[in-house]
């Protein structure tokens, strides 16, 4: 991984127990862009991920996203936006109301406000959806809707904890090529969570591999690729390969 430029989140010393897991961080992610954070179930991407987010604090050492320690910050503090598999949108409120919390929590939008969640909807292909509900929407219009909110955020970082899992294949491609634009478009640092390796292929150009609460691989994707001597990293890409084409 490029090491020139300051990283914008770099974990130092962190140390976390949760249950009977323990986890031990001491890596950094390049600014601007994608880095893919993959590793066997159970392994602590997630955790790593709520560790960026705020829902876990470490137990020691920090977190620094563009060298301030937030590891003491409320999530709604930090610089972060988050997109999971599914969850990300409250059912109860129309597109235009889950979209605008993105902006402020009370709502209480400007008229540009306004305007940009209507802007940020037709961006992901949702003209006109302002006044559905979540439950009215396919799988994968409700994950580009918190595309969208995500969009109106401005933050820096976004976290992407699986969030092509549970949708078909032609709805996973356009949504691979919708992160791919709006990482160009915003420049934002993405950590995407994903067992797929053609989603690395698409869209990362650096890879962390987790095993076992630690980081056993930081690497480019090409480097990644070529790490097969590595038992760990051989099963994920053979496991992945056979999964992507049982039915
Ligand atoms: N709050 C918690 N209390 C106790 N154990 C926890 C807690 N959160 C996570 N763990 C444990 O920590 C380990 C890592 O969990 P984590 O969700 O980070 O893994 P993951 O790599 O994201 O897994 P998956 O690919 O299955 O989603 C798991 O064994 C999990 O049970």
């Amino acid at each position: 991984m490029s090491e020139t430029a300051s990283p914008a989140i770099a974990f130092k010393g962190v140390h976390l127990s949760l249950g009977n897991s323990r986890f031990h961080f001491d890596c950094a992610f390049e600014r601007g862009v994608v880095t893919a954070v993959v590793g066997p179930s159970g392994s602590g991407k997630s955790t790593l991920l709520n560790l960026v987010s705020g829902f876990e604090q470490p137990d020691s050492g920090t977190v620094e996203i563009d060298g301030v320690d937030v590891s003491r910050l409320t999530p709604a503090e930090r610089p972060v936006s988050l997109i999971f598999q599914d969850n990300n949108l409250f059912a109860h409120l129309d597109l235009y109301t889950n979209v605008g919390l993105g902006i402020h929590p009370a709502l209480k939008l400007t008229q540009e406000e306004r305007g940009a969640i209507s802007q940020a909807l037709a961006r992901v292909g949702l003209q006109g959806f302002e006044r559905r509900m979540p439950a009215s929407l396919s799988g994968g219009e409700r994950q580009r809707a918190a595309i969208a909110r995500a969009l109106v955020r401005h933050r820096p970082v976004l976290l992407l904890d699986e969030p092509l899992a549970g949708l078909d294949p032609a709805l996973r491609s356009a949504m691979l090529e919708l992160i791919a634009e709006l990482q160009a478009e915003t420049a934002a640092t993405m950590l995407l969570i994903t067992h797929e390796p053609r989603d690395i292929k698409r869209l990362a150009k650096n890879v962390v591999f987790l095993q076992n609460g630690r980081v056993l691989l930081a690497a480019t994707r090409e480097e990644f690729f070529r790490r097969d001597d590595l038992e760990a990293v051989q099963q994920f890409l053979g496991e992945s390969d056979s999964a992507a084409i049982s039915p």
